[in-house]
């Protein structure tokens, strides 16, 4: 197995580009597919990734038409959602966000059997609140293996009505059916039952498809009205901004290594709830000036941080590392849904964290963690995780350093992060 080894960096300077984001990239191509026959949407910055891969593949045996200007420019042709070929499956290795919204777009739109599938990690995360959701609807769901969990076959088309969705495990259902119950012809009712979590990623659903041409009407907290037979309208033209979550780890380095570092592609007027990392990162004692398009890190003095991270689950892991490097006790609160996403983050992040030396305390939500006297040299399982190979990067910071199991799993969302990391910090 690949390993690398990082070891008494003190330095984090320069400039930095942020790959497009995951959430928004495989919205809009979603979006952009959908858009009416023939309308063309031109997407900007796109991250090109595992997950951003997976989407283009699924859209791209569905029929729809995908073309390649640049890397990172993409020019996709409108279906209105109908397909014009019918595969038997779809593979969406373990794109949640993929998996999700096109679960509940296919069952909006199908007209013959579909299988969804993913990798082994994929088939052991959760979906039962959705195509329970979906099932109300009318939709037929199918589990090949476990029930609530892919692979699942859809076999019957949904219509509306009143439909309830649990939001306590996941957003994505929700931004799901959000994307799905417009492409209805009869209106619909979406009501959110249990403790919604991850809400900025709903509002960057509702804020994508406003530029996409579809109306959502909130009628309460936890209602929405929907319109049967609406139609994507194509922006022409949608620039995906740098990613929010991705841009926590320049963030955290820039205070480690002092700065100054420049990133480019996210700031204030970012749609993404990720952003809200830099307010925390300043409680715990990070400088970070935030500019509308840009941000500037120089560096910071460290205090532990005790926040209730249930609005940005991503990005939250970053302060589990850069806790080590706090004065006093770190705590982040209301994050059980860690353990139902690459991995068991809660558990796989207590783990790590105690070889590099730190006391953890791993609660059921929550995780504890009390910086050692000395950062110790860990070896560290990644566990197929871009997030869990990420965050340990920062323990490059250390004097004892890190060795990193398989960075190269960083690819789910950011391909090239370890030979940025290298020229910014190396
Ligand atoms: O909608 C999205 O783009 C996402 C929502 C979040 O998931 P949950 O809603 O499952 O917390 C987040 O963790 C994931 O990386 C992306
Ligand atoms: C949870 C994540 O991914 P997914 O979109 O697969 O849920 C993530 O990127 O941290």
């Amino acid at each position: 197995m690949e390993t690398l080894v990082l070891k008494g960096l003190s330095r984090c300077t320069g400039e930095v580009d942020l790959p497009g984001s995951k959430s928004i990239a495989n919205r809009a191509l979603l979006m952009a597919a959908l858009c009416a026959p023939g309308q063309v949407t031109e997407l900007r910055h796109m991250l090109r990734s595992d997950d951003t891969e997976r989407m283009l593949e699924a859209l791209r045996a569905l029929g729809v038409v995908i073309e390649e200007v640049t890397p990172t420019t993409l020019r996709v042709l409108g279906n209105g959602g109908r397909w014009t070929a019918a595969p038997r499956q779809l593979y969406l290795g373990n794109a949640g966000t993929a998996m999700r919204p096109l679960t509940a777009v296919l069952a909006a739109t199908l007209t013959q059997p579909i299988e969804l599938t993913g990798d082994a990690r994929m088939q052991e995360r959760p979906i039962l609140d959705l195509t329970k959701a979906l099932q109300q609807a009318g939709a037929g769901v199918r589990f090949l293996q476990t029930d609530g969990y892919p692979p699942l076959v859809l076999t019957q088309a949904m219509h509306g009505g009143t439909v309830q969705v649990n939001g306590s495990a996941s957003s994505q259902y929700i931004s799901a059916l959000l994307m799905a119950l417009p492409l209805l012809a009869e209106d619909s009712v979406l009501e959110l039952t249990g403790t919604v979590v991850s809400w900025p990623y709903i509002k960057l659903t509702l804020a994508m498809l406003e530029s996409f041409g579809i109306v959502i009407e909130q009628t309460s907290a936890q209602q929405f009205v929907i319109r049967g037979g609406q139609t994507y309208t194509s922006p022409e033209r949608y620039w995906i901004e740098g990613d929010a979550s991705a841009a926590s780890y320049w963030l955290a380095a820039g205070v480690l290594g002092g700065g100054p570092l420049t990133l480019y592609g996210v700031g204030r007027k970012s749609i993404q709830g990720d952003i809200a990392f830099v307010d925390y990162l300043r409680k715990m004692g990070g400088n970070v000036e935030l500019h509308e398009e840009y941000a500037v890190v120089t560096g910071g003095k460290l205090k532990g941080l005790d926040a209730d991270l249930n609005a940005i689950p991503d990005a939250a892991m970053t302060f589990a590392t850069l806790a080590l490097f706090a004065e006093g006790e770190t705590c982040i609160r209301n994050i059980a849904n860690w353990r139902i996403k690459e991995t068991d983050r809660l558990h796989a992040m207590a783990t790590e964290l105690r070889k590099c030396g730190a006391t953890v305390e791993e609660g059921a939500d929550f995780i504890r963690i009390q910086p050692p006297a000395e950062i110790q040299h860990g070896q560290i399982a990644t566990y197929d995780d871009h997030r869990m190979a990420m965050c340990f990067s920062l323990l490059g910071f250390s004097g004892a350093g890190v060795t990193i199991e398989d960075p190269q799993c960083c690819a789910k969302t950011y391909p090239n992060y370890f030979a940025e990391f290298a020229r910014l910090c190396g």
